[in-house]
This record gives structure tokens, C-alpha cells and sequence, in this order.
């Protein structure tokens, strides 16, 4: 099953437009955990199951792994979501962008290595820097495109005298991503949240694309103007929340916290299909 059918049948099974965001920090543990670096499987394991059959997906975020040195502990977290949510793909936010020959290495990191089912990717480095992950077929990847943070603009803003109709650097790479790089079919794009106006535009020019879409719950993104800008039926949305769902409570009842949570945003957004 390639990674666009395996998000449309978590979609369907667990009614869920909701990734969950995997951003463990130490510090911000319960009580027991709390600062244990080599308790990161333990908590994300529990968040994974309390949360498995409301996501459409899975995104843990490397450096939060890397940082700790636990990228042993992300490849067994990764195992454990294929083994006990076999239907729910597993999205590994790297945000990897080099050359060819680097991009290759990178390439078997996320997908031989980790096992993931998609990778985030930063389209700056042009064409070839992303290709070597096109040839993992079935696998898919999502380009930064307006991402969810204020600075996304300095770049991302910018008008490309030199392509015909001077689109904004983001309208480029949406165009793109539609047309001629999405050679295995797999491609989406990431686009904040925290920008309506934005996803509804990169919507009109990449229509079928699945969108990644960080930025609701701790980043204030607006779930329900998130949906209707960018949600169609036959384009699959993957709206993602981190930390609010991660540290709904600093307790003892974190997974239940983070399950009511989960469910209120999952519920939030299935809601404004129809509003
Ligand atoms: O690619 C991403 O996932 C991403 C893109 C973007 O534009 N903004 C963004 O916040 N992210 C990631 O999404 C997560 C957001 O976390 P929360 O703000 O806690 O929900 C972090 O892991 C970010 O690295």
C-alpha cells in the first residue's frame, strides 16, 4: 500500500483528519519520568497507544530523539507504532535538504533505518535534492512550502521575477509539487496552520495534494478555518498537534489528558467538514 492510500484508510477507520506530533522534551515529563532522557520510548509508547485510533498519523519530530541522543529509542518507537497501530503511517519530520549524494544517505535514514512511510523535506536546494526520496516507491514526503512560523515569510514571500505570473516563492514550490516533481505520485506540502489565507491559496494550486498542516493547539493555529481552507474530499489534510496534546497534563493522568485532548481536536476538526 503506498503512503497516500495508507493515510486515506486511517482517515476512514479512525474518522480523523489529526496527526499527533511526537515532540518529547525531558523536562516537560510527569512526575516518575520527569528529565529521564532514557524514558523517551516509554512516554511516547503510552501517548501512541492512548492515541491510536484517533490519528490519521504519526509525526515524530528527529531532533527531539537526536537531541538526547535516543535515536535508538525513536527506531524502536517507530516499530512499536507499525506493531500495535499498523494502520496509522508514521510521518518523520527531519526536514532533511541536500545534494543527491547526501540526500541518498538521508534517504535510507528515514525510510530504512527509521521504517518511516513519509518524510518532511525542505525544497530549497531545488529538484535533485529531492529526488533520491522519489525513488522509495510508495513512500511520500512533504515539501515546506508556507511553513508555520512568522519568519516563514522572509523567504517564502519573496516574487520570483523570473517565473511567468511572478508567483510567490510558496505559489512556486505548491506548483510544483502538483506538476512536474510529483514523479511517484506521493508528494504533499507543508503549510502552517497559523496562515489560512495561505493553505486555501497553495489548495486552488495544488488540488489534490495531501497538505501537512502544523500549527493548532500550542502555535494558535485556527483548527476550523484550517479545514475549510484546505480540506476537499478527495485531498487529504494531516492537521498536527505537539505539545498540546503531548503535555495536556504534567500528571500521572497524562494519557488520559492527552487522549481527551486528542479527541477534542479530532472532533474539532471532523466538525468543520460539514460547517
Ligand atoms: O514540518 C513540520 O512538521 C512543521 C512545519 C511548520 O511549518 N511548523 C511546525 O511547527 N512544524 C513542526 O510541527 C511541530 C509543531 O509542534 P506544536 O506547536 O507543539 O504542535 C514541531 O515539531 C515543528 O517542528
Amino acid at each position: 500500500m503506498n503512503f497516500l492510500d495508507q493515510l486515506h484508510g486511517a482517515a476512514q477507520q479512525n474518522r480523523s483528519l489529526l496527526c499527533v506530533g511526537l515532540d518529547p522534551e525531558p523536562s516537560r515529563f510527569p512526575a516518575g519520568l520527569k528529565g529521564d532522557a532514557s524514558r523517551i520510548y516509554d512516554f511516547c509508547a503510552r501517548i501512541v497507544d492512548a492515541t491510536a485510533d484517533l490519528a490519521i498519523a504519526f509525526k515524530p519530530q528527529i531532533a527531539y530523539f537526536a537531541a538526547h541522543r535516543a535515536e535508538t529509542q525513536l527506531e524502536h518507537l517507530i516499530q512499536h507504532m507499525h506493531r500495535n497501530a499498523p494502520h496509522v503511517p508514521v510521518i518523520l519530520d527531519a526536514k532533511r535538504g541536500d545534494i543527491g549524494s547526501t540526500a541518498q544517505q538521508y534517504a535510507v535514514e528515514a525510510f530504512e533505518r527509521y521504517g518511516a512511510d513519509a518524510v518532511t523535506l525542505s525544497p530549497f536546494m531545488g529538484y535533485d535534492s529531492v529526488a533520491p526520496y522519489l525513488k522509495y516507491e510508495g513512500k511520500g514526503a512533504f515539501l515546506l512550502c508556507r511553513t508555520s512560523n512568522p519568519g516563514g515569510d522572509d523567504l517564502q514571500a519573496q516574487r520570483l521575477a523570473s517565473v511567468d505570473g511572478q508567483p510567490l516563492l510558496y505559489e512556486h514550490v505548491a506548483k510544483l509539487v502538483q506538476g512536474p516533481w510529483n514523479l511517484n505520485g506521493q508528494l504533499g506540502l507543508v503549510v502552517g496552520a497559523t496562515y489560512p489565507a495561505e493553505i486555501e491559496r497553495v489548495r486552488q494550486l495544488a488540488p489534490t495534494a495531501p497538505l501537512l498542516i502544523p500549527g493548532v493547539g500550542a502555535q494558535g493555529g485556527d483548527a476550523v478555518a484550517t479545514v475549510k481552507a484546505g480540506w476537499r474530499p478527495d485531498a487529504p489534510i494531516v492537521v498536527s498537534s505537539s505539545r498540546a496534546i503531548l503535555y495536556a497534563s504534567d500528571g500521572s493522568d497524562y494519557e488520559a489528558a492527552a487522549r481527551r485532548e486528542a479527541i477534542r481536536t479530532r472532533d474539532l476538526l471532523e466538525a468543520a467538514k460539514t460547517a
